[in-house]
């Protein structure tokens, strides 16, 4: 018997959308408002989905205390309130779209959370645009 835990978190970041391979003009047809040089803001909401079995001793697929933890530690630390281009070494060369970021959280949980629970990131950049990654 499986069962899904799920982990709502918030951060805020500043990006900018550009491909430093493109010109000014294709970068601003691409990316628009997004391509701003001088970066804008988005208010991330950010759920991470564990999937396992239910301990019969605790009742707890995992610890949401525990899993609160080390998204703060791992995500929140590093990434709320910072410029993600300019502040981060994760998106210094990788273009930091809301599919980028997901696939960066993912990568970074992953390796703190063991590997019998499966593992989803949704990530909302603002409330009508939200990806998801579950590594596949
Ligand atoms: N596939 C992707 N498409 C877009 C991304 C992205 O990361 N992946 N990012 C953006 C912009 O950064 C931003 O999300 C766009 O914001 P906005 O157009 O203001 O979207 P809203 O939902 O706030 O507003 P609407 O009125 O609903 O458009 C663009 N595309």
């Amino acid at each position: 018997m499986k069962v899904a835990v799920y982990r709502k978190e918030h951060f805020n970041a500043a990006h900018r959308l550009h491909n430093p391979n493109w010109s000014d003009e294709k970068n601003q047809e691409i990316f628009g408002k997004c391509n701003n040089p001088n970066f804008h803001g988005h208010n991330y909401e950010l759920i991470v989905k564990l999937v396992g079995p239910v301990d019969p001793e605790t009742g707890y697929v995992f610890d949401m205390k525990v899993l609160s933890d080390l998204i703060k530690v791992n995500i929140l630390n590093r990434f709320d309130h910072k410029n993600l281009n300019l502040d981060t070494h994760e998106f210094r060369n990788l273009n930091p779209t809301a599919e980028n970021i997901a696939v960066v959280i993912w990568n970074i949980l992953r390796t703190e959370i063991d590997t019998k629970y499966d593992l989803t990131i949704r990530l909302y950049e603002t409330e009508r645009n939200f990806v998801e990654y579950d590594g596949n």
